[in-house]
């Protein structure tokens, strides 16, 4: 029987809500934050925990099993990250001669190469803020033999993966089942509720034999769902189930400070309503907006650059590291609008309908683009500073629309959200608001109509945006996106040719995505260095 944080843990009233109220005044030392990783959030400017991490911290350092749902950008990452690094520096005093593990101590698997990237920076930066001797790497893709076993010599204390590529290890004989079994302390499933839809349900099946019993199991998702659920029976033993509310007692899934509007118009006039949106200001910078299809992103990167509206395009034909040099220069803020394509939900649709017709063009077009199975642009991923989410296209589900509008108002942070719904959306769109305000009758009127854009704006526009419109014609965003790839491909060559020796370059200077390859296995023992910061490079749109 699953045990509930309210029943069980020392400091616990019997509600969620008292809970979270109470844990609201706590600092990071009242949870028995180690003073090296204190120091290390100071000097990045995180001063005080989130709820989840007030809650959560003390759990797992406790040793626990915890399932944690908690809205997106509540701070799920230093939750499990912060104890887990205070474990390890434990373990490193207490073991002077240093690891005597044969495998890893801590795995974290994450569903995309992106997440995977961005944990691994965020283990990599604490490591480095506190000056301490723990090793991380990464491993994602399909690495070759060599590579696997570079990165998983040592070992390391944390390893950061996919359930694939860690499957891929097993297989391959590079990390013996005897080495898990004998080393593995922590286990942590981040984004739980996306492993078994980016097709890991087989990998994990098969892993959780390897598990020993006595290693603790952590499972972070933003939203509950029936694939949160069967791995939690696979993989925890009598978890804490942390549930938390908003302060106001709400328990909502999108973050509060967070403003959801929507505008209503046909198909035709989207391109017309988000350039009144762009380029009469409507709508605070950064902007990141969503799109089902590549196609479309070019279609309206093209229309946006014909009235001086610059920006770029994210989608998982492009090369892994194109990808992170797109996100580092969007996060390091030299970009303002960022057209992202979010086909998950579209290419689980497909395999739900199993439409015959759809599967042959699908893997026709497979055989001429490679799209990548572990890319994940939505779920997750920590884009920085995002003001305006919009959707260009609606996502296809409540839990998709969720997890859109959560890259803004991400920790104590305010955003806002515009839906660009079309009549053929408006029962998607029914559903998305049933999905939201299924706890309260009240909340039904969450999405609010945007209330800036003045028809007389949008008729000023209609004309000549209607003329750029027609100009971006079909071979137009073929030759773009075609061009587009092209770019990047050579641009993603000359990144690995000039860095020369791929992963062996990256050890020296790990944790810098703008040098950061398909095959990622790198990591590094850092004794007593003093570390400067990151390097950064300009990123051209
Ligand atoms: N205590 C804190 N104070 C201020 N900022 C924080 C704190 N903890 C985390 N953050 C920042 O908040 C942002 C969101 O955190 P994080 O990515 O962990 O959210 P999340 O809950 O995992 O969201 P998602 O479900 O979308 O993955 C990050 O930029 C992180 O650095």
């Amino acid at each position: 029987m699953s045990n509930n944080i309210n029943e069980n843990h020392p400091n616990n009233n019997n509600n969620n809500q008292e809970q979270v109220e109470e844990a609201e005044d706590l600092t990071f030392e009242q949870i028995g934050l180690d003073p090296r990783l204190i120091r290390a959030l100071t000097k990045k400017n995180i001063l005080n925990p989130t709820p989840i991490q007030q809650t959560g911290i003390p759990l797992i350092l406790e040793g626990k099993d915890v399932v944690a749902r908690a809205k997106t950008g509540s701070g799920k990452t230093f939750a499990y990250l912060l104890p887990l690094l205070q474990k390890l520096l434990l373990l490193d005093n207490n073991n002077n001669n240093g690891n005597n593990n044969v495998g890893p101590s801590a795995m974290i698997l994450v569903p995309s190469r992106e997440l995977c990237q961005q944990v691994y920076s965020e283990v990599l930066s604490l490591i480095e803020l506190c000056r301490v001797q723990l090793k991380v790497v990464q491993l994602t893709g399909e690495p070759s033999f060599s590579e696997m076993a570079a990165a998983l010599a040592g070992p390391p204390d944390i390893l950061v993966s996919t359930p694939a590529c860690v499957q891929r290890c097993l297989s391959s004989g590079v990390l013996k089942a005897k080495a898990i079994q004998d080393s593995l302390s922590i286990l942590i499933l981040d984004e739980a509720d996306l492993l078994f839809t980016y097709g890991y349900e087989k990998n994990l099946k098969d892993l959780k034999a390897h598990i020993p019993k006595r290693c603790q199991c952590l499972l972070m998702s933003a939203t509950s769902s029936d694939d949160v659920e069967s791995l939690k029976k696979l993989y925890l033993h009598n978890p804490y189930i942390l549930t938390l509310p908003d302060s106001d007692g709400k328990d909502d899934i999108v973050p509060n400070t967070v403003e959801q509007f929507w505008i209503q118009c046909s198909e035709r006039d989207k391109l017309l309503h988000i350039l009144a949106l762009l380029k009469l200001d409507l709508v605070q910078k950064k902007v990141l907006v969503f799109t089902n299809t590549i196609d479309t992103s070019f279609r309206l990167k093209l229309f946006l650059e014909q009235f001086g509206i610059k920006s770029a395009v994210l989608n998982a034909e492009l090369p892994v590291n194109s990808r992170l040099h797109i996100l580092e220069g969007f996060n390091a803020g030299l970009f303002d609008y960022l057209i992202a394509t979010d086909d998950s939900e579209m290419k689980e649709k497909e395999q739900t309908d199993g439409d015959k017709q759809a599967e042959k063009k699908r893997s026709k077009r497979r055989k001429k683009r490679k799209l990548d199975s572990e890319f994940g642009v939505v779920r997750g991923i920590d884009f920085k500073n995002v003001y305006t989410v919009i959707n260009f296209d609606m996502p296809l589900s409540g839990a998709g629309y969720v997890h859109r509008i959560g890259r803004t108002g991400r920790a104590f942070n305010k955003g806002q959200s515009v839906s660009i719904v079309s009549p053929e959306e408006m029962e998607v769109f029914e559903e998305i608001k049933l999905f939201l305000g299924e706890n309260e009758e009240t909340e039904l009127t969450c999405i609010d109509p945007f209330p800036h854009l003045e028809k007389n704006a949008v008729e000023f526009l209609r004309y000549r945006a209607e003329d750029v419109a027609r100009s971006v014609t079909k071979i137009a965003v073929k030759e773009a996106r075609a061009q587009d790839l092209r770019n990047e491909i050579l641009n993603s060559d000359k990144n690995n040719n000039k860095s020369g020796r791929g992963h062996k370059a990256r050890s020296k200077k790990a944790g810098d995505p703008l040098k950061t390859f398909s095959a990622d296995a790198k990591g590094q023992k850092r004794k007593g260095k003093d570390f400067g910061p990151k390097q950064k490079k300009k990123q051209q749109v």
